[in-house]
């Protein structure tokens, strides 16, 4: 699996986004360490905040399958430009590892590749809550 089979997954993720409200469809598709891929697209909801996200929706069904351990994830949507992963996302996968790897796409499948950590410094995590933030 490299880079940019992943990113035409995540192209296909799209597909299934339910975005009455943005209209702007995200798709995600997050790479196991043994190779399974869980795909994910944004869910919005009449309250706005209901609203899931590409990544978490990809997330969460992997946790949700009993999977844990990433590689990477590719985001992409109907944008020219790169699309990120929002706040909300990147803390939530940190809780899975700040190693992961980042990859943002634009429509025409052109992308670049980060760390989490790169994205999300200073990440709030366990270790802040049992005392021991490395941060410090
Ligand atoms: O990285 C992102 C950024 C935004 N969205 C969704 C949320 C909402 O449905 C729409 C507009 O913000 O895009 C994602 O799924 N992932
Ligand atoms: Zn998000």
């Amino acid at each position: 699996m490299d880079y940019k089979e992943l990113v035409e997954i995540a192209q296909k993720a799209k597909e299934n986004a339910y975005v009455p409200y943005s209209n702007f469809r995200v798709g995600a598709a997050l790479l196991t360490s043994d190779n399974k891929v869980f795909t994910g697209c944004n869910i919005e909801n009449a309250s706005f905040g209901g609203t899931n996200c590409a990544e978490r929706t990809a997330l969460f069904k992997a946790i949700s399958e009993g999977y844990k351990d990433f590689k990477m994830i590719a985001i992409t949507s109907d944008s020219d430009s790169l699309t990120f992963p929002c706040g909300i996302c990147r803390q939530v996968l940190s809780e899975f590892g700040l190693n992961m790897e980042i990859i943002v796409a634009n429509k025409n499948s052109e992308y670049k590749i980060y760390k989490l950590y790169e994205l999300l410094p200073f990440a709030f995590t366990q270790e802040d809550l049992e005392g021991r933030n490395v941060n410090e």
